[in-house]
């Protein structure tokens, strides 16, 4: 009888299971074009893809689109500094020497700044969302996994049941978080990084920033120029070590209201949580308290709960993913672009890879990345270059003349009162051709385009010169850099 019961079980589970199985895949949906997240690289991709009508699916793990671009990265930092801007009437101080300033800051509170940031956040998703409709792409939310090289779960948000879809070709545009080693004691109100940074509850009056590199020196001249005193700390010697020194000086000597303490080859360090704050010890002895400490060295890819070996998909030594020049993992049907390949790691280069990726893959076209492109760092000053640095063309052993344009000789420099910045132009002397622009001040993240059609074009300095440039702007310390390597290059033939 036990016998009889127990195989009367065994066929019914039987039954069960085939059930199942069967009713998977017949609800396993088909797609030409797989896209795994909504950041910048993921929504270019979407779109392009699209427009080509094809089956398109893009999935989602968040409840918020854009990636870390809208929700804690470029919008909220960029939206941060000009609420700054505007609050603290940083760059209005010198028409109005320190008036503006010492009426305004009183009112700026962290609520009042994150009330902004909800606003700018909310419009670029309702923006998104009907970008996304309006093309009809059809988008999941959940957590994205491979099965195999073309099936992909997805655990839904909101306790629905997972899915299975399957790709023909399937991107992944999963990003970065911030680094959070296991020794840092991260309560992320105190010790935070930078996506908690934007949730701290107060202004705190003393802040130390672990890492000079692109995010920590933003944040530290936004910080600075609200009053805060910071402590700006980073193991290599000079502070954003790509820039042209000449610039990255000129940064550190105009850090807002001279709040910016430099500690520059830091060496190792210890993290603790106090009662009161925050404290930084250093090799040396030294120890630095502080209300909030922000850790702001290094980004890691998202590529851990991607079961990404059940792809086959190879990883390199710091777990991004492995790519060639069409964006091609080492299975060529799946492609991956933005921050989880690494440098750049910009917004900026996210969106164009989204789009050469997506071409590629829908057998469109096979173009490859740009040779050069504009950086754009948003301090306080801000700053852009393109091209070559002074110290890489006399590493190569160009012959070469620099270029300046002093904003405070400029008229637009002087009518703004923005006078602290610098244009430099790199100029080979035999050819007069323009090798490199690099610019802190304002307007230098957009009149760096202008330099980027000059080289693209392999232009000489002759076209800034001989060009009208409305006047006053700030644009015109190009044509002023470019006389001014004019005038060096006549003064060494004599
Ligand atoms: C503080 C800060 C400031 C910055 N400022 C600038 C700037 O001024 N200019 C600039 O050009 N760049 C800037 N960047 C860099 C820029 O934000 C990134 O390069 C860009 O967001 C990368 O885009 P992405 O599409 O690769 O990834 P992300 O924007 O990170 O988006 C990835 C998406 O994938 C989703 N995802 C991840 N895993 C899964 C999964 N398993 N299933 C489903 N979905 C998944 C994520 O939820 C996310 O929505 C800044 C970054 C930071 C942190
Ligand atoms: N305006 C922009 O385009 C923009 C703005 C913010 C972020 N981003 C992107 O985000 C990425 C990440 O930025 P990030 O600032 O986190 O990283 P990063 O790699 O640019 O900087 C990390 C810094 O930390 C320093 N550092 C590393 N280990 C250290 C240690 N043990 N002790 C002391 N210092 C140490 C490094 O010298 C470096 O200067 C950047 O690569 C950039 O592409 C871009």
């Amino acid at each position: 009888m036990k016998h009889t019961d127990g195989r009367i079980v065994e066929y019914f589970l039987f039954f069960l299971l085939s059930k199942s199985n069967i009713l998977s895949i017949m609800q396993e949906e088909q797609f030409d074009f797989i896209i795994i997240g909504t950041g910048p690289a993921g929504l270019a991709a979407a779109i392009m893809a699209a427009k080509s009508n094809r089956r398109v699916l893009v999935l989602e793990k968040e409840g918020s689109l854009g990636g870390v671009c809208v929700n804690t990265g470029t919008f909220p930092s960029k939206t941060l500094r000009e609420a700054v801007l505007h609050l603290t009437g940083h760059l209005k101080r010198k028409v109005f020497e320190d008036d503006y300033c010492s009426t305004r800051d009183a009112e700026i509170s962290m609520a009042k700044l994150q009330q902004r940031l909800h606003h700018v956040r909310q419009e670029e998703h309702a923006i998104i969302s009907s970008q996304l409709e309006r093309n009809r792409i059809r988008i999941i939310r959940g957590h994205a996994s491979f099965i195999d090289e073309n099936r992909i779960r997805i655990e839904q948000l909101k306790g629905n049941k997972a899915l299975e879809v399957c790709g023909e070709r399937i991107l992944i545009a999963t990003g970065s978080q911030p680094r959070n080693p296991a020794d840092v004691p991260f309560d992320h109100r105190v010790i935070v990084d930078s996506s908690s940074i934007l949730n701290i509850e107060s202004i705190p009056k003393t802040l130390i920033i672990l890492g000079g590199g692109v995010i920590g020196s933003e944040y530290a001249t936004i910080f600075a120029a609200l009053g805060v005193k910071v402590t700006l700390l980073d193991r290599g010697d000079r502070l954003l070590k790509f820039l042209d020194e000449e610039i990255s000086s000129h940064l550190r000597e105009n850090f807002p209201k001279g709040n910016i303490d430099y500690i520059h080859n830091c060496g190792d360090f210890t993290i603790e949580r106090t009662p009161e704050g925050a404290s930084l010890r250093l090799s040396n002895g030294r120890k630095i308290l502080a209300d909030c400490l922000f850790f702001a060295l290094g980004r890691e890819a998202n590529t851990k709960d991607l079961a990404i070996e059940n792809a086959g998909i190879e990883l390199n030594s710091y777990r991004y993913i492995e790519v060639n020049e069409l964006y091609q993992t080492n299975r060529s049907h799946i492609y991956a672009v933005g921050d989880v390949i690494g440098w750049p790691s910009l917004a900026a280069t996210s969106i164009i890879q989204g789009r050469l990726a997506t071409m590629h893959a829908l057998k469109l076209r096979a173009d490859t990345f740009p040779k050069i492109f504009p950086f754009g760092i948003y301090t306080i000053p801000e700053i852009s270059f393109i091209g070559i640095t002074e110290e890489e063309a006399r590493q190569r052993d160009y012959k070469i003349v620099i270029g300046k344009c002093m904003y405070h000789e400029l008229p637009r420099g002087q009518i703004s009162g923005e006078n602290e910045g610098m244009l430099k132009m790199i100029v080979h002397r035999d050819t007069r051709e323009i090798l490199g622009v690099h610019v802190l001040g304002g307007g230098a993240t957009e009149i760096i385009h202008i330099a980027q059609m000059a080289l693209l074009h392999n232009a000489k300095i002759d076209l800034l010169i001989d060009s009208i440039f409305n006047y006053p702007t700030y644009s015109e310390a190009l044509k002023i850099a470019a006389l001014s390597a004019s005038n060096k290059i006549a003064n060494l033939a004599g």
